[in-house]
């Protein structure tokens, strides 16, 4: 994914130190090497049913902003992360019932970072759908190369988490990579427009912020 010379592979470059934390994390490592607390997963679990609530309304600000500003075969892409994000939210309703988890009583823990804050100052229509969609990429990159770490070759990931399949496969990661190309080529088409490649970069890194405050309040301690 990275080195094809795009934006999005430099700023994952120039910002290692910080993609790093986003996807080395303790607590998905602890996934990967089996000694994950269980208390800490199911946390996870209840936040990031919320947190992808969220996300299915910015992700509709996403589209909407393809429709008025790109062309067509965006729009498809968009809608397919739509769509899987319905399957997501089936999937967090199986799992929670699993591991005995009440959704319908789940409310943001202190710890969690504000999630509706940092996404809905993001379908604001002033944002342009470049930055947008830079978010969505990076959104969705994180946790591709969290999970995928925790299935790659030596993982001793309990088989009842079934979380690393769903962003740690095959698909999902071509999936990225089409994020990323589209990424890639609305800021190819903005190089002029230096605001909104600055614009772009900070939300990169304030997802990548996003997402290590994420992982410290699942593994937070109870
Ligand atoms: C916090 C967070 N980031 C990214 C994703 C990917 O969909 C998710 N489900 N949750």
């Amino acid at each position: 994914m990275e080195g094809d010379g795009g934006t999005a592979a430099a700023w994952m470059a120039t910002h290692r130190g910080m993609y790093e934390r986003a996807t080395r994390h303790p607590f998905t490592v602890s996934i990967r090497d089996g000694s994950v607390d269980l208390a800490a997963f199911k946390r996870w679990l209840g936040q990031d049913y919320m947190f992808v609530r969220e996300f299915v309304a910015f992700l509709a600000s996403v589209l909407l902003k393809c429709c008025k500003e790109s062309d067509s075969s965006d729009m498809e892409t968009i809608l397919g992360g739509l769509a899987s994000l319905s399957d997501e939210l089936s999937w967090f309703k199986k799992e929670a019932a699993k591991w005995s988890v009440d959704l319908a009583g789940i409310s943001p823990l202190s710890s969690t970072p504000s999630v509706p804050k940092f996404l809905q100052s993001l379908d604001d229509p002033e944002i342009s759908y470049s930055v947008a969609i830079t978010t969505f990429w990076i959104i969705e990159t994180v946790y591709q190369d969290s999970f995928a770490f925790c299935i790659e070759e030596g993982n001793k990931t309990p088989a009842e988490l079934g979380t690393c399949q769903r962003w740690g496969s095959p698909e999902f990661k071509q999936y990225c990579q089409s994020l990323q190309r589209i990424a890639d080529r609305c800021l190819a088409n903005a190089p002029h427009d230096v605001v909104v490649v600055k614009r772009a970069e900070e939300a990169f890194l304030g997802v990548l912020e996003l997402e290590i405050g994420f992982w410290d309040m699942s593994s937070s301690q109870s």
